[in-house]
This record gives C-alpha cells, sequence and structure tokens, in this order.
C-alpha cells in the first residue's frame, strides 16, 4: 500500500495553542478519519497542509513531492470541502461551477454533470435556497469533479442529519472504490465507524495514533463486569473506567490481561468514541 500523503515533524505556534511535532502517512484508496476533539488542532493541521496557514516547521508530501514546491500540480490532484461559506448565494449551481472549473487543468465536465445528476442536485438552482444537505453534497460535487486523487474534508458531516450523513457516507465509499482517497476529519465519530478504513487521533496538537481500524478496534475492548473484580492491579488495564455500587464499564487496551485477571469480565467491541475518550488527556 502507497502512502499518498505523508507529514513529518509540523509544528505551528499558535501562542495559546500549539501542533507540536504532528506526523502521519495516508494510504493511497482509503478513508482515512482524522479524530479529536473540538479544539485539538483537526483544523489547524488540514490548514497547514493545504497551505492557508505557514507552518514552522516539517515537510508534506504527495506523492513524494514537497507540496509547496509543487503547489499548482498539488492544487490540481486534491479536492477540499472546508466549510459551505465560500460559495455565492445569489448565483446557481451552475453559475458558480463556471466560476470554479476554470481553476483546474483537468476539469472533467461530464464527470461534474453526473454527480450532479447522481446527488439530485438541479444545475439551475440558486445556491441560497440549498438545504445544508444539499450544499455540501454540491461542495463535493465541485471538490471531485477534476479527477482529484485525494479529497480532503474538514468536519462535512456536523450539522447533517442522520440520513443525509449517510448518503454522504456512500458517497466518499464509491470514491474511494478505483484507488482515491479520502481524508476526513470529525468528532462525531460513529460514521467514521462505518467507512474509514485508518483513524489518526489528535489531541492538544500532537498525534496520539495513526492505525488500521480493524487493527485499532480489535486491540481495545469494552469491558463490563462485576466491581468485585475490581483491585489495584486490574484498574490499571483500563483506559477509562466508570464504577457504580453495580458494576462498571470501562475500555481496555490489553484484552488478554483483562481476560485472564477478570475471568467474569464481559469484552464487547468498542466505538471509536470509546477509544477516542480513552486518550483523550482532559
Ligand atoms: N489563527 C489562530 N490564532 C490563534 N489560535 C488559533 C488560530 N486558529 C486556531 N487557533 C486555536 O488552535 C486550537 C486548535 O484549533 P483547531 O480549529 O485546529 O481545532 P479542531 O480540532 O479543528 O477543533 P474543532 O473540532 O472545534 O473544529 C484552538 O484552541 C484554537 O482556538
Amino acid at each position: 500500500m502507497k502512502p499518498i500523503l505523508e507529514v513529518t515533524g509540523l509544528k505551528k505556534d499558535l501562542g495559546n495553542f500549539r501542533l507540536d511535532d504532528v506526523g502521519f502517512s495516508l494510504i493511497e484508496g482509503c478513508i482515512t478519519g482524522f479524530i479529536g476533539v473540538n479544539g485539538a488542532g483537526k483544523t489547524t493541521t488540514i490548514k497547514l497542509i493545504l497551505g492557508l496557514m505557514l507552518k514552522d516547521a516539517g515537510e508534506i508530501q504527495f506523492f513524494g513531492k514537497d507540496v509547496q514546491k509543487n503547489e499548482r500540480e498539488f492544487k490540481n490532484r486534491i479536492g477540499v470541502v472546508l466549510d459551505e461559506g465560500y460559495f455565492y448565494d445569489e448565483l446557481t449551481m451552475l453559475e458558480m461551477k463556471s466560476i470554479v472549473a476554470p481553476s483546474y487543468s483537468n476539469w472533467d465536465n461530464a464527470l461534474f454533470n453526473r454527480h450532479m445528476e447522481r446527488f439530485g442536485l438541479p444545475l439551475n438552482q440558486k445556491i441560497g435556497t440549498l438545504s445544508k444537505g444539499m450544499r455540501m453534497k454540491y461542495a463535493i460535487a465541485l471538490a471531485i469533479s477534476h479527477q482529484a486523487d485525494l479529497l480532503i474534508m474538514d468536519e462535512p458531516t456536523s450539522g447533517l442529519d442522520p440520513q443525509v450523513r449517510l448518503e454522504l457516507m456512500d458517497i466518499l465509499l464509491d470514491y474511494v472504490k478505483d484507488g482515491k482517497s479520502v481524508f476526513l476529519s470529525s468528532h462525531i465519530t460513529s460514521d467514521l465507524d462505518k467507512v474509514a478504513d485508518a483513524l489518526i487521533l489528535i489531541d492538544n496538537g500532537r498525534i496520539v495514533f495513526s492505525e488500521e481500524k480493524d487493527i485499532l478496534l480489535d486491540r481495545h475492548g469494552f469491558v463490563k463486569g462485576d466491581p468485585n473484580e475490581l483491585n489495584e492491579a486490574t484498574r490499571k488495564l483500563f483506559l477509562t473506567l466508570h464504577e457504580t455500587e453495580y458494576g462498571f464499564s470501562g475500555v481496555t487496551n490489553d484484552k488478554a490481561a483483562v481476560r485472564q485477571q477478570m475471568k467474569h469480565a464481559l469484552i464487547e467491541r468498542p466505538t471509536i468514541e470509546d477509544i477516542m475518550l480513552g486518550y483523550i488527556r482532559r
């Protein structure tokens, strides 16, 4: 599996907040979820990758080439969905497309029309009249109609209802079918439970883990049991632990030790959120 984007030693000091030695790789053909709580540094990292903010240190390579030195090629080969604020509300989707398309050397109008039809977006509808979900789908149609190899999205699902979020996830799964990649930041991890191949957790400006989703979910366990089995030694097996007088539940990253030391505990598959909360420093 080839790395498509490699970030190493990325640093940015913003005064109150510091991005510290951030490094990770995105693998071709994968949906990678970039997770972390509010203020963890997801948007800052994405802005630095896109050159929307100047980095203090670090390297960002796209297909082995420095993105800063090959800015034009990088911009042509990525699609970006940042927020919904950069459209002119009084224009139709067709008119807005005519403004965006010329900035890409490999814009594919037939592909754009196919996306618009598939997403159920009428070309002549004014942008100001679109629902939040339609706006997001339109932003994606604009971002992926120039044969982009990598789609970068910052919090695309926030504010969308479950039905639209599901539709959005289907669009992303379709997009990666032919080897393209998605890098998607979110603090809503339930969408990523369904579609992500890999997960990167950032907390307080530092990368906590960067791993294949299935390996991560296999390694961790959501444990429930009787408080009688909790003692000084077994408590140490948990990343999080919630105790009441009737029982306990918690997340472990050492299922084997739990099985051995807590004979009656029930070990279930955790969600990404369970795991994420286990690693967040408060
Ligand atoms: N231009 C800036 N100047 C100073 N501080 C900034 C600037 N941009 C972001 N920050 C701070 O950096 C921290 C990280 O913000 P960032 O937007 O990267 O987090 P995030 O993980 O994307 O959060 P969210 O999920 O809420 O969008 C925050 O404390 C924010 O206030």
